[in-house]
């Protein structure tokens, strides 16, 4: 059947097996920790009627304007939202999924040949932290803070432009381009009806800030990421989240998962909501400059993937595919709504530069101490 539907694939048996699980699974039970907040709320003077749960908006069975509106105040309230009939073809996704996979279960030492090298490019591989070479002029590994153990995961990032050492196959190109083309067109369709939620005029000038999107004056990429099986937790186990409570850095970003539980997302009341994912939903939300650009209105909120404590749910893997959009680097995002002073303008490129330092040097264990911008 897989062949049929998706001719061009070549897996190992392993692989197979692996997609058709992540097709397959049920939804399961996340456990909650509402325990460690370590979130700052100060600065949200903007609190709207409070959604205690993740909306899902039909993108097909309205009209424009309804959806609009509904985006607006999801994103406003919640900052997420799940997209249903959004026009990203399944296949495509589950193609994407497929050619990750494969990716992963590749020996260390091959995958490390597609590595990142952070200071020149935003796309490649970066390893689990345990495979850290401790070379400090390759920081090799993410991490969002000094007081959590590093993140439970590996990555691929990957964009139209990257070099050719960054893909694996031909055919996992065509399949990441192809879902990179699909989460493009939805997220201008997002972006534009966000506008008109907002009754900016004309609506589409959030749209024409990223207009490089494929292009190498823009960062907007692909993340395949893999989440590996985890050990029983025996008394003594420190538990690292497999990606540790942050806020993205651009304007919109699309989560394509599997149907493992895990991804929580922080509410403005503080309390951690679990995100649901099922076959043909995206979930959808806004990136820090996108708060920025909207004067606070639209809210980035901080959120993370736990590890399950349960023994079964750690034995198995979890993958997700995410589409993060900038604006072109040269784009000076200033606020375009509310207090025109509510924000400082930041250059797009300056901003994404600083937030890949700060990420990268906590991966190396050193706190980069940055002013913010
Ligand atoms: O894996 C996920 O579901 C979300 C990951 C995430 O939030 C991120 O990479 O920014
Ligand atoms: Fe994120």
């Amino acid at each position: 059947m897989l062949a049929i539907l998706y001719p061009s694939i070549k897996l190992t048996e392993k692989a197979f097996r692996l997609f058709l699980s992540l097709v397959n699974s049920g939804p399961a039970q996340a456990d909650t920790r509402n325990t460690r907040l370590t979130h700052r709320l100060a600065n949200r003077s903007v609190m709207p009627a409070e959604t205690e749960e993740i909306p899902e908006i039909d993108m097909s069975q309205q009209s424009e304007a309804v959806v609009a509106e509904q985006l607006v105040s999801a994103l406003t309230t919640v900052g997420f939202c799940y997209a249903v009939g959004h026009g990203v073809p399944q296949e495509t996704v589950a193609s994407a999924f497929a050619e990750s996979a494969g990716f992963f279960e590749r020996p260390l030492s091959e995958k490390l040949r597609h590595r990142r090298d952070w200071r020149k490019s935003t796309c490649g591989y970066i390893p689990p932290h345990w495979a850290s070479t401790g070379d400090p002029d390759e920081p090799p590994v993410e991490r969002f803070s000094l007081d959590a153990p590093p993140d439970e995961k590996e990555v691929l990032d990957v964009c139209h432009t990257c070099d050719d050492t960054v893909w694996p196959s031909k055919s996992f190109r065509k399949a990441s381009l192809d879902l990179i083309s699909a989460a493009q067109d939805l997220t201008l369709r997002l972006v534009r009806l966000i506008g008109r939620g907002l009754g900016l005029s004309p609506p589409d000038q959030l749209a024409d800030a990223f207009a490089g999107f494929a292009t190498p004056g823009n960062t907007s990429e692909l993340r395949m990421l893999h989440y590996p099986p985890l050990p029983p937790v025996t008394d003594g186990t420190v538990c690292g989240d497999r990606c540790g409570e942050h806020t993205d850095y651009g304007i919109i970003t699309l989560v394509f998962c599997d149907s493992q539980p895990g991804l929580q997302v922080l509410s403005r009341s503080a309390r951690y909501l679990d995100a649901n994912p099922r076959p043909g939903r995206v979930l959808v939300n806004i990136g820090d400059l996108m708060q920025r650009w909207t004067g606070g209105r639209l809210h980035s909120a901080r959120h993370r993937v736990l590890a399950p404590t349960d023994p079964k749910l750690r034995s198995q893997p979890r993958y997700s595919l995410v589409y993060f959009t900038q604006c072109d680097d040269e784009y000076i995002v200033r606020p375009l709504l509310g207090d025109p002073d509510s924000f400082p303008p930041v250059k797009t490129g300056e901003h994404m530069r600083r937030r890949f330092e700060e990420t990268f040097l906590l991966g190396q264990g050193i706190d980069p101490q940055l002013p913010p911008l």
